[in-house]
């Protein structure tokens, strides 16, 4: 069987965030990997240099291409940049009748850089949310979309709640920015219940594009059928191995290692 996944994202020219993370984790994953490009950004690990988004019809042309030969099992968005975007993203996945969509609300990059427009923030919440599956936010991206200050894991779940009351099926704060403790836990919230994924910290500064790396893993799982409690638990297993397993390659916040899961798993 052969399982397809579409990446609604922006580029990272330095290869471990964006469309190269997502294209790779699907591979590593077993899943047949596309894409649509919203934006090409020219990034290292030092930081991101430029921004060129692509207009809107240029995004939709592509979903349109994807959707109306190959399909997918499920699709992951990550930089979305403009409402302008959001809005044929979100049209684009109704029309197709794209149920299994993972939203990775991606806000700004690790050194600050904008990946999204503050304006249009509020489009990914009347737009997308609604109509997705799975959301992951990060510890500030899950502020913003609130507008709730977050310390405390009681916070991370009344944010859950919140979010989940935006129509979304799912919702998972990632713990990664919560720099307190041992332990990074991620909250899965399904409207009833709460699940936490826990894993050992690593003291790395090598963590660029683990969000993306995470969602895109939770988006592969989910393409071969996997429900989503259990696509968390592998995305979870495949990060860890991905930041502990270092690369060390660039000058500043290096990549993580998309191919340790897999060489694990071998052993
Ligand atoms: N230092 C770390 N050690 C172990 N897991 C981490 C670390 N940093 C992030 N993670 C994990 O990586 C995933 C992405 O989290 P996070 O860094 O919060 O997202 P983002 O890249 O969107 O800011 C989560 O599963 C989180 O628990
Ligand atoms: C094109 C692009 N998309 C997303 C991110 C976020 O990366 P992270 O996973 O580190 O939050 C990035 N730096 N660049």
């Amino acid at each position: 069987m052969v399982y397809k996944a579409l990446t609604i994202a922006g580029s990272d020219s330095g290869g471990g965030a964006g469309i190269q993370a997502d294209l790779k984790t699907f591979q590593e994953l077993r899943v047949f990997g596309m894409s649509a490009l919203t934006a090409v950004t020219a990034q290292n690990t030092l930081g991101v240099q430029g921004v060129y988004p692509l207009s809107p019809e240029a995004v939709a042309q592509q979903i349109e291409s994807v959707g109306t030969d190959l399909g997918a099992d499920a699709v992951k968005t990550g930089m979305l940049f403009s409402a302008e975007i959001i809005e044929v993203v979100a049209s684009k996945v109704k029309q197709f009748g794209w149920e299994r969509l993972v939203v990775d609300p991606v806000m700004i990059a690790k050194g600050g850089a904008p990946l999204l427009q503050e304006e249009a923030v509020s489009a990914l919440k009347t737009h997308l949310l609604p109509i997705s599956m799975v959301v992951t936010p990060n510890i500030p991206e899950a502020e913003a979309l609130t507008g709730q200050t977050i310390r405390t894991i009681e916070d991370r779940k009344e944010a859950a709640k919140r979010l989940h009351e935006l129509g979304v099926k799912y919702v998972v704060i990632k713990g990664g920015h919560d720099d307190d403790g041992e332990e990074t836990v991620d909250v899965l919230y399904d409207g009833s219940e709460f699940f936490y994924f826990t894993s050992k910290r690593i003291d790395t500064k090598h963590t660029h594009g683990t969000g993306c790396t995470f969602a895109a893993a939770i988006t592969a799982e989910l393409a071969k059928g996997k429900t989503v409690q259990e696509a968390v638990q592998t995305a979870k297993s495949f990060i860890q191995a991905a930041i502990s397993h270092e690369l060390g390659i660039g000058h500043g916040h290096g990549p993580t290692n998309h191919w340790a899961y897999r060489e694990k798993q071998a052993r």
